[in-house]
């Protein structure tokens, strides 16, 4: 829900290319969210909507405030920046601009460089996988997370898609790849940029080091969050954005039943830091409700 459809490479060329944070999602919903890759989220704009209207509030600063305020809600979570002042006079975004799970490491990097973000800042991004389950990949395991902390924003994300996958948690298509715990989701997209070596040791830095994940993470969202806009001409009211609960831990853990041995290391420059094994039985991963 964070995306935005923007292209460099258009607007040089002339072509409109989108323009950025700029709410278009909420002013266009019909157009956008008929996009496949924004499949589902006509049930957050039509709860949108209402809201930015009733409080005068331009749909391109709701978007973003909305999202600063979700993620303020998961313990350990960032505290985003809040830039108020985009216009709300926008254009439908042009389709195909936003990744979607099927695609390879290389059209990713490619399309999210043609917004200014490196791979690197990439996987910095896919923090917010952290927090997140699909409903609209395979609509009959809805609600299956991509980590089995999905309330939480921590590391285990990032521990646990480096794991070897096992078996699928739904039938295998859209997208998905086999994940190592029952329950939980395994995007392909994922996958393919936590093993990508332009990627695969910002990824792997993150799994015992949660203050590095959440600086970086607040880092590349204020870049996201004023895609196409001046940020000179917006007012910072991040004062009004609450501030999350503190992590409990700094450090994943391999789930109960895994070892080192179960990791894919994909960094060649660094192994794989030891982390314990959480004790207990081999458990599945419970669906997150909506
Ligand atoms: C880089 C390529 C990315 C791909 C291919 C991708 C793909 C997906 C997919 C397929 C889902 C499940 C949607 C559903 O079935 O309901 C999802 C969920 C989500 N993604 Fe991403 N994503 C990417 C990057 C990002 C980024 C950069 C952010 C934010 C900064 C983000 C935030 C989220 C969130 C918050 C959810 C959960 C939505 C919910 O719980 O309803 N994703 N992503």
């Amino acid at each position: 829900m964070f995306y935005v459809g923007f292209s460099i490479k258009a607007n040089l060329e002339g072509k409109f290319g989108g323009g950025g944070a700029d709410g278009s999602i909420l002013a266009f919903s019909d157009i956008e969210t008929s996009f496949a890759a924004n499949f589902g989220l006509d049930f957050t704009t039509e709860a949108f909507i209402p809201f930015a209207l009733a409080h005068n509030v331009s749909f391109g600063d709701f978007v973003q405030f909305a999202g600063a305020v979700g993620v303020s809600n998961c313990i350990g979570g960032p505290r985003l920046k809040f830039l108020a002042g985009r216009s709300n006079i926008s254009q439908p975004s042009p389709d195909g601009l936003v990744p979607e799970p099927t695609d390879s490491a290389d059209k990713i990097f490619d399309r999210l460089a043609d917004i200014g973000f490196s791979p690197i800042e990439v996987a910095d991004l896919l923090a917010a996988h952290s927090v997140s389950a699909q409903y609209e990949v395979d609509t009959d395991v809805a609600g299956s997370p991509f980590d089995s902390t999905p309330d939480t924003f921590d590391t285990q994300f990032f521990v646990e898609s480096l794991l070897k996958g096992t078996a699928f948690t739904g039938n295998g298509e859209g997208g998905e790849v086999m994940s190592p715990i029952p329950g939980e989701f395994r995007l392909q997209s994922d996958f393919a940029i936590s093993r990508d070596s332009r990627a695969a040791c910002e990824w792997q830095s993150f799994v015992n080091n949660h203050n590095a994940m959440v600086t970086k993470f607040e880092t590349v969202m204020s870049k996201l969050a004023t895609v196409g806009q001046d940020p000179s001409n917006l007012v910072d009211c991040s004062d009004v954005i609450p501030v999350p609960p503190a992590a409990k831990v700094q450090v994943g853990h391999l789930p109960p039943g895994k070892t080192l041995d179960d990791v894919d290391s994909a960094c060649a420059a660094t192994p794989f830091p030891s982390l314990a094994t959480q004790p207990g039985p081999v458990t599945s991963v419970l669906p997150v409700t909506a």
